[in-house]
């Protein structure tokens, strides 16, 4: 397929971390070619004045956040924006044809009180909320294929969930005993410069940070309340680690019963993602490694029980921003547009 026949697609927030790791995706996918790239502080610029090292590939100049321009040029539009910026554009991109996907929490949640109290923003966009699907393959692969807009899933609640699903959708557990303790990366925190993931600041530290108030918690709550069919809290710790990228999530829960070892839950898990390629679970004894979902849309899970204290513990790796963000997005836009799931997702890490 020449370029000119592949779907056009725009990228918002080019010059981010996500933006680079969809451009990077998106180069090497051949149903679609990148025709728009948008910012703020880096428009005016050239995407390879900031990424040179990708001039041989791509070449657009960044541009201003115009909807009537972007839907002039684009079918497809990832928004990879701050918080509160997508729910401003997508209905208008979305009243123009687009399908929409958002890197961001905005589209996230069912219930807008919940984003609004959690992120301090007002919404006015109900009715498109309502339509917008949660973006977890795993978990929501049917709705996504009939969305028009995806609320892509959060990289904390990407691992999260994809170790929680089985035990919460046959019941296994306890809901109420569910504990995540959670480390990420400081890619995690964006490519915008923050005091805390100077190198000076995270090289050689390890702290835990929104100790029971952390954002991710009700996104985590919202879906594992779905799962299980009635409300669940959860117990959500997360932690920042001097490494750039990569997420390990350790779920814990107590059995409902309490006879069940580790080889019955490797063979429900093993069953479970059966059809799921991108979820691997590890056999038995064996446990995952940040590095081994690098670049990759992967997410690895290993299984074990505490017979002594009656709980599961799964621990779940990915790279977040692939599996946690950008890959995710492009896995969401396949089966949106109905093509073979795995197109340009990675799934060998680059790695030793
Ligand atoms: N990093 C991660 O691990 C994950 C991030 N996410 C989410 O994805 C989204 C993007 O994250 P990430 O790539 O890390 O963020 P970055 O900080 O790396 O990039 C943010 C992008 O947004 C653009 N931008 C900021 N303000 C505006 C504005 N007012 N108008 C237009 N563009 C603007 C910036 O453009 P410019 O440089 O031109 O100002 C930049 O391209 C966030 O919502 C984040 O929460 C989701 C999962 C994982
Ligand atoms: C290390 C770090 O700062 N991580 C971010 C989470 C990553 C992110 O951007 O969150 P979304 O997945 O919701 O977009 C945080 O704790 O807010």
């Amino acid at each position: 397929m020449s370029p000119q026949e592949r779907v056009p697609v725009g990228i918002v927030g080019a010059s981010g971390y996500g933006g680079i790791q969809l451009v990077r995706l998106l180069l090497e996918h051949p149903m679609v070619n990148i025709t728009y790239m948008g910012g703020s502080g880096s428009v005016g610029q050239n995407f390879a004045d900031l990424y040179p090292h990708v001039a041989h590939a791509v070449n657009l100049p960044i541009e201003n956040l115009e909807p009537e321009a972007i839907a002039d040029r684009a079918k497809i539009v990832f928004l990879s924006l701050p918080n509160g910026l997508a729910s401003k554009i997508a209905p208008k991109l979305l009243a123009k044809g687009c399908k929409v996907l958002d890197l961001s929490a905005d589209y996230r949640f069912t219930d807008l009180q919940t984003y609004e109290s959690w992120y301090k923003e007002s919404r006015a966009d109900a009715e498109v909320n309502s339509k917008a699907v949660y973006g977890l393959p795993e978990i929501y692969r049917d709705r996504i294929a009939g969305a028009d807009l995806v609320g892509c899933a959060g990289c904390y609640p990407t691992a999260s969930l994809l170790a929680l699903q089985p035990l919460l959708k046959q019941g296994l557990i306890e809901p109420s005993t569910i504990i995540i303790d959670a480390k990420s990366g400081t890619s995690g925190g964006g490519r915008q410069p923050k005091t805390n993931l100077l190198l000076a600041e995270a090289d050689g530290s390890l702290a835990a940070y929104g100790i029971a108030s952390h954002r991710h918690t009700p996104e985590i709550e919202q879906i594992c309340s779905d799962l299980a069919g009635q409300e669940v809290l959860v117990q959500f710790t997360p932690h920042l680690i001097p490494m750039i990228r990569g997420i390990l999530s350790t779920v814990y829960a107590k059995l409902r019963d309490p006879g069940l070892v580790k080889e019955d839950l490797l063979t429900i898990y093993k069953s479970f993602y059966r059809n799921s390629e991108w979820v691997q679970v590890l056999p038995k004894n064996t446990f995952p490694q940040t590095k081994w979902a690098l670049g990759t849309n992967l997410c690895y899970l290993g299984v074990e029980v505490d017979s002594r204290t009656g709980r599961v513990i799964v621990v779940s790796a990915i790279d977040n921003l692939m599996k946690g963000q950008a890959s995710q997005a492009v896995q969401c836009m396949n089966i949106m547009m109905g093509w073979q799931e795995s197109l340009a997702l990675p799934r060998l890490t680059f790695y030793p």
